[in-house]
């Protein structure tokens, strides 16, 4: 069983529970943000997805107690284009309310990093002020992924589509996904590889699909590596919650785009 067939088995029963408690809630007070998609493919510099990451399965507690809306807060003021917020709270340790939180703070888009397998998490995390969801191909099947795909854009929220292998990234383009994500880390084996998102990178040929690399970025050359690929975007979550200088953090992951890329 990998981890990420656990964390799956444990959404089957938080859902069950959703469906019996969820009531939902007013959306009048929630503002309207641009697409990610627009305004990433636009940009001049790398944009920074910035991730409010308490702690995870593969390292444990990172950084529990941090405030997500001063956390979110300065990220914004340092330059980030979007904030995500790991709200699973039996491996993540985040929660919904980090959500509402980092929504009261800022007016960024907000990523909902969750392991969504059902229409209810969708409203919930629109609900909370997410403008973007998650689907990760590896959970669920063809068909499930187009029917939430479709949900979740008739709603008018973004969806990153997450691959991790070229199975997986084949049948994000036959979902026609507008923006895909290249997560290097292996959920079998918890290893992060960058060339995860330059392998898979270049086997996209339509200039129209966003791409962002998730995981692993550290430092400059990680970023380097990522624009090279042709990737427009960056999903960041430990470098940042560990860091004690985010500025100098952000500085080094804000690169202005060069020319030349593979793609
Ligand atoms: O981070 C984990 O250990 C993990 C384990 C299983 C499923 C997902 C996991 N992480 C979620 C993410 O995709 C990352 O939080 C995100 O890409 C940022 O990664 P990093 O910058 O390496 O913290």
């Amino acid at each position: 069983m990998t981890i990420l067939d656990e964390i799956i088995a444990e959404k089957v029963k938080e859902v069950q529970v959703l469906k019996e408690t969820y009531v939902s809630e007013n959306q009048d007070r929630l503002e309207k943000v641009d697409s990610i998609f627009d305004s990433f493919q636009k940009s001049k510099t790398m944009n920074i997805i910035a991730e409010i990451k308490r702690a995870s399965p593969s390292k444990g507690d990172i950084h529990l107690h941090v405030n997500p809306a001063e956390q979110a807060k300065r990220y914004a003021e340092l330059g980030a284009n979007a904030i995500s917020v790991l709200t699973d709270e039996t491996f993540f340790k985040g929660s919904m309310d980090d959500l509402k939180e980092v929504r009261a703070a800022v007016s960024l888009p907000i990523l909902c990093k969750d392991f969504i397998i059902d229409e209810i998490q969708i409203d919930r995390a629109k609900a909370f002020g997410a403008n973007i969801i998650l689907l990760i191909v590896a959970a669920l099947s063809k068909h499930r992924m187009k029917q939430l795909y479709n949900y979740a854009t008739s709603l008018g929220l973004d969806v990153l589509v997450e691959v991790h292998d070229e199975i997986e990234l084949e049948a994000a383009i036959e979902l026609n996904a507008k923006i895909i994500g290249i997560n290097n880390r292996n959920l079998k084996t918890f290893k992060v590889d960058l060339t995860t998102t330059e392998r898979l990178a270049k086997l996209v040929v339509d200039k129209n699909i966003l791409l962002i690399g998730e995981s692993g970025i550290k430092e400059e050359k990680d970023v380097e590596r990522m624009e090279q690929a042709g990737v427009k975007g960056i999903l960041v979550g430990e470098t940042l919650m560990r860091s004690t200088d985010l500025a100098a953090i952000f500085n080094q992951l804000k690169t202005p785009f060069k020319s030349m890329v593979k793609r």
